[in-house]
């Protein structure tokens, strides 16, 4: 049976009201890419006078909580750091509360400095990453130079734009000379939107090294729809279930995290899933609670 699709400011307004804490997905919920998605700025301000929780929770781990504050205030939406939850931050609290991370040992990167950002707000030494010995095309035979390294005792994979097989190499290497070095990815997404359309995710970028490693190494995922995500929320903010309300654009990400968490759940049109996965001959097995085009459609409710 089809989810209801809702579209009339009376269908908006008993949602709004059913609802005390907002999970809010970013790409494609608030933005593609540096463009607010139409009316979302109203919601929010909407929202917050009539005393919602918000809570910003995004599976890009380009970017800190620091620096995800920054990019939100550049766009004019007034969030404080510890309402946003990014799978940086998730995977940082998970290597330092879950695994306990040994002192003497550090992590190998594949990512950008937010990610770093993170490992270091929780004193997590970490190697590669931005280092530009690793931001290199490797010469096509310098393998000799790519060699185990015990101290090396993760190897944490998230969105990386210098990606390159030199890090793939030290990635792999650590991770198939030691069973013990962890292997981590902030998260699995195929793709995310940006300019109106898609580009290949996270999830797409750690797939060779996840490749390589089939049948010996599989990796623990932080972000959504993985518990660890919900963890480091719930660590912060008690919140009533059942007042609560995932709202995302990916099926396979935000709705069935919102789904693990027993949360009703919102998908948005315009992002990464498509109507047919919901309404269409052969829909997906993850059924959202609602359907709407947009969340800025609930501006309707402001004026
Ligand atoms: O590729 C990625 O890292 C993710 O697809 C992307 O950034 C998703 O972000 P979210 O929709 O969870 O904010
Ligand atoms: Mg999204």
């Amino acid at each position: 049976m089809s989810p209801p699709r809702l579209s009339t400011p009376e269908e908006y307004r008993k949602l709004v009201d059913s609802v005390d804490t907002f999970l809010l997905d970013c790409d494609g919920v608030i933005y593609h890419g540096p463009v607010v998605v139409p009316g979302v700025k109203k919601v929010l301000e909407m929202l917050r006078k009539e005393n919602k929780r918000l809570i910003f929770v995004t599976n890009n781990a380009s970017k800190s909580r620091r620096q995800y504050k920054a990019t939100f205030d550049k766009l004019g939406i007034p969030v404080s750091e510890n309402e946003i939850f990014g799978s940086a931050y998730a995977s940082a609290v998970f290597l330092r509360k879950v695994l306990n991370f040994a002192e003497d040992k550090k992590v190998y990167v594949i990512g950008q400095d937010g990610l770093e950002q993170e490992l270091e707000s929780v004193g997590i030494k970490h190697v590669g990453g931005t280092d530009p010995e690793d931001r290199v095309f490797m010469d096509p035979f310098d393998f000799a130079s790519i060699q185990p390294d015990p101290s090396v005792g993760a190897v944490l994979c998230g969105f990386d734009g210098w990606l390159n097989y030199k890090k793939l190499c030290k990635a792999y290497t650590y991770l198939n000379s030691d069973p013990n070095c962890h292997f981590l990815l902030t998260n699995q997404d195929k793709t995310f939107p940006t300019n109106g359309t898609t580009f290949p995710g996270s999830g797409s970028m750690s797939y060779p090294l996840v490749f390589a490693l089939s049948g010996r190494r599989e990796p623990t995922i932080i972000g959504k729809p993985n518990k660890h995500m919900m963890d480091a929320i719930i660590a912060e903010h008690q919140f009533d279930p059942k007042r609560a309300l995932m709202v995302g654009d990916n099926l396979l990400t935000d709705i069935e995290f919102g789904i693990n968490s027993g949360i009703r759940t919102l998908l948005v049109m315009g992002g990464v899933s498509l109507p047919e996965q919901v309404f269409g001959d052969n829909p997906s097995h993850v059924v959202p609670t609602y359907v709407m085009e947009s969340l800025g459609d609930l501006a309707v409710l402001a004026e």
